[in-house]
């Protein structure tokens, strides 16, 4: 509400300009106030009048007729009415019922109540529907593109299987596809040469394909997991019959069942002579879980040789086999949709993404999405640069026309114009932004989190030292503490690391392998990852958290090399994906403080205790006999009371036999033994044990995670 000053202002302004001064005076009479009020405020509204009243010239019932619409603003309608905002709020002020529309951006959702104000502005109105809603952001209205439900299964067609190979390093998963990437070839009618394009069709006599995806099986999967698309059909486990079941061939099964993707095993290299095709099935039932078809389950086994593609034929006959069985059917009308299984830019043909193709069929000149890229397909080809004109269900190929170079793990949707791709990648960017913030303030929380709790600890630490310094070192205290800190350094203990890889593949496959690795003794901490040379961004990141820079397949810029060296952060180069996971088990190991171990030098029971003089106090002596082993006076001592209770663990201030201070004590001497803590009262039967305290490095057993 205006203030009564400010009303005086408007009303002599409008005295001066209004033609029907009565109407104004009316207005005075029944909304303002009294003459008293008005002599007392005529003096500051004869001060402040020059100051406050615009110059403005309303010309009033001109019988001038605007456009309103419901919910519009009030600068809306000062634009309309072209009175200046300020005059029109002081308008307002005048009506009432309508204190709340006192700002610029108040809404005027009452029809009626807009009507009144327009009027009182002195113009006609007219309604008209919202101008801006096309403009507005609406809930109803998502701009984004989405996968079209699923097909009834009578508008489904059959497809052809999508097979990822895995297994345990050097079992043979790339000379299994090089195999079949080149009998591909051979059979195709030019001999055409095969490039690299993340996946390949093998086209068989019958005229029935596979596609095979060749890019790591572990991106393969984490496409699955992140975007809940099923990629591949079947996995092709291959097991090299002269080593058998590994950790990677155990880690791929936990995939393939996480995914529910079926599992058909290639039992590899039976051409060596250390092969041992039994003991490899028998570890595939026992360690890896797997129910093989010849003990009466359901995964079928062949036997190969990958390098000389001995019975591939049984390969392919099995993995059609489970094709049938799994029914894989899909609908084949557009608009396309699938998955990107690989992308980079080609020195040559420009921004190139190999795709798999899902559902639907792809012709040249559809328009596609994939996360916030998108482009028009101007040209297809297969892995043997064959131009393609459209694409079916299962069919792997490779797409040049992308304005943007799309992720592998995307889904793509083919959407009905460039318009449109370009409205769904607005809105995609806009979220993204949104969530990126909400992400941030999370990761912020989280770490003070973390802080908060790293301070408690460390606080809690400092009061356990305190009370540990003024206790007179009784044992079962000491007992406790010691467990205590093993609980405090357990939740304190992580390996902070940054990942940096070539390609976004790569990238994902080292995540998601690091996922499976989880330990409670040490957290690993991803802190930041990204695709591209190490750069000093990442070693400040590195530096904040006290991180350990790993490099794949990237090199280390000049300036982050130097930065690096400064902050003394280690940066780890590695081109195998399994070398570079094992040395960050390694790191994880070495972070764990090392164990200390007991080692028993000899055992003494307690005979009978003696009181002994000394400074008017009567101090403990133990009267021993040696059991087994050698009692050092230099060692640590404890004393263990039935049924199974530490008493005391330090060291003696004595050891005698007979009269004599001595060292050692041999087994079945007979010895006097004076503890260091004299408050300490023995019985007979207690033990007192010998020992000497070693170090040994922790490793975490990655089986059960402790
Ligand atoms: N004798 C014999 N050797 C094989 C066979 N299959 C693969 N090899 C050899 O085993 C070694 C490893 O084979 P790769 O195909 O590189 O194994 P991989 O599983 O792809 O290894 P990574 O890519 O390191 O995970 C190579 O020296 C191959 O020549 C086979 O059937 N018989």
């Amino acid at each position: 509400m205006l203030c009564t000053t400010g009303k005086m202002n408007l009303l002599s302004n409008l005295m001066r300009h209004c033609p029907l001064r009565v109407c104004c005076h009316e207005i005075l009479k029944s909304n303002l106030c009294s003459s008293t009020v008005l002599r007392k405020k005529r003096k500051s509204r004869e001060e402040k009048k020059m100051v406050v009243a615009p110059a403005v010239n309303i010309q009033f019932k001109q019988n001038k007729t605007i456009d309103i619409w419901k919910n519009m603003t009030i600068s809306e309608l000062a634009d309309a009415t072209k009175i200046p905002v300020d005059n029109v709020l002081e308008i307002i002020g005048f009506i009432d019922g309508a204190d709340n529309y006192s700002k610029p951006t108040s809404i005027i959702e009452n029809i009626s109540m807009l009507r009144e104000i327009t009027k009182k502005c002195g113009f006609k109105s007219n309604m008209i529907p919202n101008p801006n809603i096309s403009k507005q952001p609406s809930d109803k209205y998502i701009k984004d593109a989405f996968k079209r439900p699923p097909a009834p299964y009578n508008s489904t067609i059959p497809r052809h299987p999508v097979v990822t190979i895995m297994g345990h390093v050097d079992h043979g998963k790339t000379t299994l596809l090089d195999t079949l990437r080149n009998a591909s070839v051979a059979k195709s009618e030019f001999g055409a040469i095969t490039q690299h394009i993340g996946a390949f069709i093998v086209v068989l006599d019958n005229g029935k394909k596979i596609t095979f995806l060749d890019t790591p099986g572990h991106a393969a999967f984490t496409t699955i997991r992140s975007r809940g698309a099923q990629v591949t059909d079947i996995v092709v486990l291959v097991v090299a019959a002269d080593d058998g079941v590994k950790e990677q061939t155990i880690e791929s099964i936990r995939m393939a069942k996480n995914a529910k993707v079926p599992i058909i095993v290639a039992i590899n290299k039976i051409d060596k002579p250390m092969a041992d095709i039994e003991r490899c099935k028998k570890m595939l039932q026992t360690q890896g879980g797997l129910d093989l078809e010849e003990f009466g389950g359901s995964v079928q086994v062949v036997q190969i040789s990958a390098l000389h593609g001995t019975n591939f034929n049984y390969l392919i006959e099995s993995i059609l086999t489970l094709a049938e069985i799994l029914d894989l059917r899909s609908d084949p009308n557009p608009p396309a949709e699938g998955v990107i299984i690989e992308s980079k830019v080609d020195s040559h043909k420009g921004k190139l993404a190999t795709v798999l193709v899902q559902r639907g069929k792809l012709l040249n000149g559809s328009i596609l999405v994939a996360g916030t890229a998108w482009g028009k397909v101007r040209k297809m080809m297969d892995h043997q640069s064959n131009i393609l004109q459209e694409a079916n269900p299962s069919d792997a190929i490779q797409i040049i026309g992308w304005k943007e170079l799309p992720q592998a793990g995307q889904e793509f949707l083919q959407v009905s114009s460039d318009k449109r791709a370009r409205e769904v990648i607005d809105y995609r960017l806009s979220k993204s932004i949104e969530e990126k913030q909400i992400e941030d303030s999370v990761h912020i929380l989280s770490k003070l989190e973390e802080h908060n709790k790293e301070y408690k600890n460390h606080l809690l630490e400092k009061r356990n030292h305190r009370i540990y310094r003024r206790s007179k070192f009784s044992s079962v205290y000491q007992e406790k503490l010691l467990k205590n800190r093993k609980n405090e350094e357990k939740e304190e203990i992580r390996l902070n690391i940054v990942i940096k890889g070539d390609v976004i593949g790569s990238v994902e496959a080292i995540l998601d392998v690091l996922e499976t690795y989880e330990s409670d003794q040490c957290k690993l901490d991803i802190i930041h990852f990204g695709i591209g040379n190490v750069s000093v961004t990442d070693i400040e990141y590195a530096d904040a958290f006290q991180a350990i820079v790993y490099a794949f397949n990237v090199d280390v810029l000049k300036d982050a090399e130097e930065s690096a060296h400064q902050s003394k952060i280690v940066i780890k180069q590695h081109n195998i994906i399994y070398k570079l996971i094992d040395d960050i088990k390694d790191e994880m190991n070495n972070s764990l403080p090392p164990i200390e171990i007991e080692d028993v030098q000899g055992e003494a029971s307690v005979l009978q205790e003696f009181l002994i003089n000394e400074n008017k106090k009567k101090i403990p002596v133990a009267g021993c006999r040696c059991i087994s082993g050698t009692l050092k006076k230099a060692a640590l001592f404890k004393v263990i009371r039935e049924p199974d209770e530490v008493i005391y663990r330090g060291k003696l201030s004595s050891m005698r036999h007979l009269k004599d201070e001595v060292v050692t004590i041999k087994t079945n001497m007979e010895c006097g033994l004076r503890l260091e803590d004299t408050n300490i009262r023995l019985n007979p039967g207690d033990k007192i044990v010998c020992y000497t305290l070693r170090e040994q490095p922790q490793t975490i057993n990655w089986e059960t995670g402790f």
